[in-house]
């Protein structure tokens, strides 16, 4: 029996309400999540999503809504944790629930799915981690590897190249950003594929930077990868058929990154045909795939030695960076810097490494840069299952690690470069990472610079020994302050806050003066450079 027209309509009307409520009530904030900005209908919290700088906005966010908020973006929960109890009950002590990572769809789909930094706790992401942590622990590095470091220092500020970078800095401020780069590119190529970036035309230097800066073609993987830089597919996956530059980009980057890996792979193949194995993590690994068998395709091989690159020399270099930044601007630190330096080197020898506990301000230095300027501003993780506390089930967490830095309950005029911070942090950053209280990590407050958790950056010994070896030599070498106006001979105060916006931050172009300490320091770095050129002879 058919139904009344009138209640055909008011049944009409009743599902299309419900339908217009419901949907109203997408993009809402359940009331048990955290909160956060005021939300629309539909997209939630979409629109206040920048484009880029999403580091600075967790920062503005916290000062107005608390060091946990959240965001809404269409039907999905953005959790973001800037307090150092909820990162770590969160992430050290529940890592097995809140260390995967966000469907990250753009991101795959570039990497075809082959990057570690993206990837899910499989047993393919944990094969992966082993590679870096067999490698890079301290006991390789400091027994294998640091005469590449220590030979790449020597070469990277011999006084030959100081004149010609001073120079540079004076007339071409962009190159100064490109050595700094070339030196970390260098570290990171030797160790991952056995072959030295040599000058800014090198392969190892100027076609993978291109992955990751501005290159001629303007393809940026930083770029492609930030979270508002692309329509919000993760939360709504349909949204991958939008077309756009972003779509445009994506496929760019894919054919960019799959051709620079294919192209360094077929660089070492070459090299080992010849008969010349080199001491290097890809040479080490592919002896052992040969001999028991393979535990990746090709392409993830190839992607996981290329991310090593990716991971490690711009960060480093981005590191290297904000300290000469840092320095420029505080003379008076630099002179104390020196004189504990002077005590213990005098002119006749740089500083090494061997001399780390008898330098705890350069430690301090260093980890006082990670933690003013932490290049990266946030890690992005993934709940897999469900947390009663907050409602977190497929939650996206953001560790807005800029964020914690400025928290003034533990960093007081947070703004101010000040080592002072970290002078009773003698140890290295890994030792103060996985200590059982969140508060008192052997009874000090130390920086979130390397992530943490499981996801915790692998290369963090390297990076360590990269900072302090560059921070101590380049103290000891040279002088550092702002530049004069070449006009009014006026000191031109550097801007602290100049900074780029992806989530990895490198200040953006200054110019220092730099001018070598004295004759004998420069002749050291000449005594130095020699043999480091016959040394990195071998990487070529
Ligand atoms: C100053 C230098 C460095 C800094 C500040 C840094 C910082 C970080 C941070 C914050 C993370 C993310 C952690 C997370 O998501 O919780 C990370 C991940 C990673 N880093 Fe570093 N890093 C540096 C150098 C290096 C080096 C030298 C390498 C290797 C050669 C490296 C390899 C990686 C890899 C492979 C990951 C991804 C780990 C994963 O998702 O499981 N990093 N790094």
């Amino acid at each position: 029996m058919a139904l009344p027209l009138s209640w055909t309509l008011l049944l009409a009307g009743a599902v299309f309400a419900i339908g217009v409520y419901r949907l109203l009530q997408v993009g809402k904030r359940d009331p048990r999540l955290p909160p956060g900005p005021p939300t629309l209908p539909i997209l939630g919290n979409m629109l206040d999503i920048p484009a880029t700088g999403l580091g600075k906005k967790f920062m503005e966010w916290q000062a107005i809504y608390g060091k946990v908020f959240s965001l809404k973006v269409g039907p999905g929960n953005i959790i973001v944790i800037c307090d150092r109890k909820a990162v770590h009950e969160l992430l050290d002590k529940k890592g097995s629930i809140y260390s995967d990572r966000p469907p990250n769809i753009v991101p795959r789909f570039i990497t075809r799915g082959d990057h570690m930094t993206m990837e899910n706790q499989t047993p393919l992401w944990r094969e992966k981690r082993t590679v870096v942590t067999r490698n890079l622990n301290p006991k390789s590095l400091d027994e294998k590897h640091f005469r590449v470091q220590e030979a790449e220092y020597a070469l990277f500020w011999s006084p030959g190249l100081a004149v010609l970078f001073m120079n540079r800095l004076l007339t071409d401020p962009e190159n100064f950003f490109s050595y700094a780069r070339l030196y970390a590119s260098s570290v990171a190529s030797i160790l991952a594929w056995g072959f030295r970036a040599r000058d800014l035309e090198s392969f190892w230097f100027k076609d993978v930077s291109k992955m990751i800066e501005k290159g001629l073609i303007y393809i940026q993987w930083l770029e492609a990868i930030e979270p508002g830089a692309n329509p919000p597919i993760d939360l709504i996956p349909a949204l991958w058929y939008l077309p756009g530059k972003w779509k445009k980009r994506a496929y760019q980057m894919r054919d960019h990154m799959d051709s620079t890996w294919g192209h360094a792979r077929k660089l070492v193949d070459e090299r080992r045909d010849r008969g010349d194995k080199r001491e290097c993590m890809i040479d080490q690994k592919l002896d052992e795939y040969n001999k028991n068998g393979w535990q990746l395709t090709e392409h993830a091989f190839n992607n996981l030695f290329g991310e090593l690159m990716e991971a490690g020399a711009d960060t480093t270099a981005n590191q290297i960076l904000t300290l000469i930044l840092a320095l420029a601007k505080n003379p008076d630190i630099q002179a104390k810097a020196r004189k504990e330096l002077d005590a213990v080197c005098g002119t006749e020898r740089a500083p090494l490494f061997s001399d780390f506990a008898r330098l705890p301000y350069i430690n301090a230095i260093v980890k006082e840069g990670l933690r003013w300027r932490s290049t990266l501003v946030f890690c992005k993780n993934e709940a897999t299952t469900i947390e009663s506390l907050m409602g977190m089930q497929g939650s996206t967490i953001f560790v807005g690690v800029s964020a914690m830095h400025i928290d003034e309950d533990y960093y007081p005029d947070h703004d101010k470069f000040d080592p002072e911070r970290f002078i009773n942090h003698p140890k290295l950053a890994n030792e103060y990472a996985v200590g059982p209280n969140y508060e008192t990590r052997d009874n000090l407050i130390h920086h979130y610079g390397y992530g943490a958790g499981r996801r915790i950056c692998p290369g963090i010994h390297l990076a360590e020994r990269s900072m302090w070896r560059i921070a101590a030599r380049l103290l000891w070498a040279f002088e550092f302050a702002e530049p004069l106006d070449p006009v009014t001979n006026k000191v031109q105060p550097l801007d602290p806050n100049a900074y780029t916006s992806a989530n990895l931050v490198c200040p953006l172009p200054f110019q220092v003066r730099v001018a070598p300490r004295s004759q004998a320091h420069a002749d050291v770095m000449k005594r130095e450079l020699q043999g480091a050129e016959e040394f990195l002879e071998q990487y070529n």
